[in-house]
Order: C-alpha cells, then structure tokens, then sequence
C-alpha cells in the first residue's frame, strides 16, 4: 500500500530525516515511534504530501506521491495532526461535512445523499452525533479530537496518518479510539499509520513498529522486538522494564524511577509472626514481592501483610475470594497490600523457623493438616472434592530475588515439602501408597528485594540450601504436631 524509498528531507537546508525505507501493507496498524525531535512529524508530513522530499520516493498503491492530484491524494490519504484547530465558528456536524470535499464533483458542489450518509456514519461511529449541532468551539479537547478524527474518516481515506491520536484523550477514549481504529484495519482493510509517544498503547495495537532515532531507522519490526530493554533505553536515555501483559500477548515497558521510594532496611524474622485462634498473621514494615497461590494476591504482586486464616472443615462458599477479602477488611487488613490463605488446621500447630548464612536469610512459616493427603502420582483415583486439609508453606527471603530464583524456590520448597511426607510416611488413603501433598496446598514467597542479589534458588544453590532445609525441618514439625492433636 505505502512503499518509502531511500528519503530524505526536511525543511529548508537541513535534512531532518536521513534515507529512510520501508513498507506498509494494507490493513496493518503501523505505529511510529521515537524521542522528541527525532522526526517523526516530519515523516508523517512527507507522507501526506505538505512537505516535499530532497531524495527518495514516496509510493501510494505504487503510483509517486507527487502524480496525484490534491483531490485524488485526499481520497487516498487523510490526516489527524496533533493540533488540529479552527478559528472559524462551525458546528460539529459541518466540520465533519468538510471531509467529504474530496468526494465532490465538478465547479457547483452538490451535496449528495451518499455525502449526508458517511458523515452520520462515521459521526455515529466516533460518538459525536448527540453533539453534533453544537459549536465546535465549546467542545472539549477530547470530544474535539473525536470530531477532527470523524473528519478524517468521512473522507473515506484507504490510508489514515495520525499524529498521537490520543492525545487529550481520557483512558476511556483512548482505549475507544484505538479498538475503533484496529476493527477498521481488520474488518475494512484501513491502513493505519500513527505516531505514538505511549510505547504501551503502540505495544498494544500495532502490528509493526518504526521506531526512529535521530532522523534514521533504529529498527522496523513486530511490537516485541521493538520494545526491547536495551533498545528502548539506548534510544530514550530511560530506565525501564520489559514484562508481559497480564491479558494480551503484546509487551508492555513500565518506568524505573531513578529516585525510589524511601527504602527501609529491615529484615522479616519471627518476631513478626502473631498467632491467634482465628488466623496467624505476618506484618512487613515494607511491602515484599511476591508469588504465592494464595486465595487473595494471588499470582505475583507487592504485598505487605501476611494472613493465613483458620476456618472450620466443613467451609463452604460459592466465592470464596470474595468472602475471604471481605473476612481480611473486617479485621481491618487491606486486601489489595494481603496475601490470604485459609486452612482447616489448629493454628497453635504452625511450625517456623529461620535458618542463616552469613548475608541473607530465611524465614519459613508451614500449617500442616494432611487429612487429605494425596499421591499426585495416582490423583485420578481420587473425586474431585475440595476439602480444607491443607500444607500452607510462607517463604520468606531477606535479600533480592529475579524471576528465575522466585520460580526456582516454588520448586526447591516443594521437593523438600514432599521428602518431609516420605520420611514421616504420610499416607494417601485411597491408594495406601505414600502422599506427595494434599489437594489444596497453597505457597508463598516473599523476598525484600533487598540486599544481597540471589539469582537462582535451586537446591543446591546457597538459597536453594536455606529453603530446602527450613521446609523441610516446619512442615516435619508441622505434620508431627498435627498428627499428634489427632491421636
Ligand atoms: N517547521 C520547521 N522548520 C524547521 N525545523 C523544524 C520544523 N519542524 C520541525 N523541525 C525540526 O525537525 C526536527 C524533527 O522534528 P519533528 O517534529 O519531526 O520531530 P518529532 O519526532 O515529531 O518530535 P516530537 O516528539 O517532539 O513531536 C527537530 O529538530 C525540529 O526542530
């Protein structure tokens, strides 16, 4: 559809951009990026046709840019600037109307019943027809970017370049105007090319990215190759941090501010630990981050309290999310800052303890109740019937963990989880054969993210030894104690 040639330009004697290639298809969300001043209007300009090229070609449909005429161009190319305004007092709806010149014939424009069709449509479509009798001068910057876009749309374009459309635009709309955009790409074949200074929206939408630096191409390629680490802080002269989006398969960048919040030393230890008849709790000065299958936060998070909360063996409820949030604000937790698990067992039967080496160290805190112990070996042989017999394992780190060493500690603490069963012979009862866990067991762990830097926590690594060992020594002491109350 658009083929950029080997151009270069800019305006008067300086070449802003510097033999610039490449191609865009029809129907794709293309997405231009790069840092204040790295000529990104400048492009968009050359594209539209208002800024002529020094060198290079610019091919629309593999016809020159420059052997169309204006109203042919405009049929083919409509454009969204950033500061798109008027002085003239207009209403909304002929605003919109201004877009269907292109479609106009001859010297006595007529005003067809095709023209009056597209601009209800696409007023429809971008949300102005309730307001489309009012002055566009008492719009508000959004509602005024809506009718621009509007505009833009009723001259029918096959190629749409837009100069950060979502500027002004408040979350809602954004998100509005960019699923608008790519159902157009999708469902009409609308080509779509738009400068984004959001990297995360451009992530999102866009099928490719163009990301330039200094008036050249850094690189041309798919959303996840463009928003690299490195490359976008080479370019940006930024920290920042890669991770995926919780929902879409698209990569999303976060910030890392250079002045962090206060970070407190502290170091979690058993002091922390309260436990009551009704739930034992865990208090960090600072919030931890954390993995954990608990029933409130679970996945990966911050978090800042600790609640393992005992309820009764015959605990039934149809959201048991819910109730548990709820169950944590009555006694005055805040669930968003808890991770919250529940267990049948007495709670007087945890077992904790911290073990050391010289620069970091471990706290783990276990429940044990194995009333439903399970072979995960012969699992089919049970019914699926949840029941709150569970091993609840807390593993808590002083010192910094990557993502590697949180996944690695699930691992280690699991193992050394399973050889506490095996050397006390805890039985499955269905299949009489020796029990790997029970149905329900739920994990945790939480480092400082502070101190010394623990890249990998397998079992052999010095973390990895730490963890083993005081999993290992709580859920023996925890199963024991357990068992002993039952006899
Ligand atoms: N009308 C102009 N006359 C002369 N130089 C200009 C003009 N407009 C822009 N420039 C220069 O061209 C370079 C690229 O500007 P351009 O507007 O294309 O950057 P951009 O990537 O869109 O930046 P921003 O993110 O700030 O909008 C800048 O150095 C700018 O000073």
């Amino acid at each position: 559809m658009l083929n950029v040639q080997h151009v270069s330009g800019g305006y008067a004697d300086e070449s802003v951009l510097k033999d610039i290639s490449f191609q865009v298809k029809q129907g794709e969300l293309f997405g231009i990026l790069g840092p204040n001043g790295s000529g990104k209007t400048t492009l968009l300009k050359m594209i539209s046709g208002i800024l002529p090229i020094k060198q290079g070609e610019i091919l629309i449909r593999g016809k020159r840019l420059q052997e169309y005429g204006i109203k042919q161009l405009a049929q083919m190319v409509a454009v969204l600037s950033q500061h798109s305004s008027q002085s003239f007092s207009y209403t909304v709806k002929e605003t919109v109307s201004l877009g269907r010149y292109a479609h106009q014939k001859g010297w006595f424009q007529t005003w067809s019943k095709e023209d009056e069709d597209v601009v209800q449509r696409v007023m429809d479509q971008t949300g102005i027809s309730s307001f489309q009798r009012k002055d566009i001068q008492e719009l508000s910057g959004g509602e005024k970017q809506r009718v621009f876009l509007a505009q833009a749309l009723a001259q029918e374009p096959e190629i749409l370049l837009l100069d950060e459309p979502t500027n002004h635009l408040d979350l809602s709309y954004q998100k509005e105007l960019l699923d608008l955009l790519k159902q157009w790409t999708m469902e009409k074949g609308l080509t779509v090319i738009s400068i984004f200074h959001d990297l995360n929206l451009a992530g999102l939408y866009c099928d490719r990215l163009l990301l330039l630096e200094k008036g050249t191409i850094n690189i041309n390629h798919i959303p996840n190759e463009v928003l690299q680490e490195d490359r976008i802080r080479d370019v940006y002269h930024t920290k920042i941090q890669k991770h995926p989006h919780p929902r879409v398969a698209a990569p999303q960048l976060v910030l890392l501010p250079e002045v962090e919040r206060r970070k407190e030393i502290f170091e979690i230890n058993e002091g922390m630990i309260w436990v009551s008849n009704e739930f034992i709790e865990l208090q960090s000065p600072a919030p931890l981050r954390t993995m954990s299958s608990g029933v409130v936060g679970a996945g990966t998070g911050w978090h800042r309290t600790f609640v393992n909360r005992h309820v009764s063996k015959d605990y039934n409820c149809d959201d048991h999310r819910m109730e548990m949030a709820a169950f944590l604000k009555t006694k005055g937790f805040e669930p968003s800052e808890t991770v919250g698990m529940m267990t049948a067992v007495v709670l007087e039967d945890v077992a904790y303890g911290r073990v050391k080496l010289d620069d970091f160290s471990v706290l783990v805190v276990v429940t044990a109740g194995i009333g439903n112990a399970i072979d995960a070996s012969k699992s089919e042989r049970h019914d699926l019937i949840h029941t709150p017999g569970t091993i609840n394992t807390w593993v808590f780190v002083n010192g910094e963990l990557t993502e590697e060493a949180f996944i690695q500690s699930i691992v280690t603490a699991t193992e050394a989880k399973v050889k506490a069963m095996h050397d006390l012979k805890v039985m499955d009862k269905v299949t009489e054969t020796i029990a790997t866990g029970t149905s329900t067991d739920s994990i945790l762990i939480a480092a400082t993210q502070s101190g010394k830097v623990l890249e990998f926590a397998g079992t052999i690594t010095p973390l990895g030894r730490l963890i083993s060992k005081a999993v290992y020594q709580c859920t023996t002491e925890a199963i024991q104690k357990s068992q002993k109350r039952k006899h």
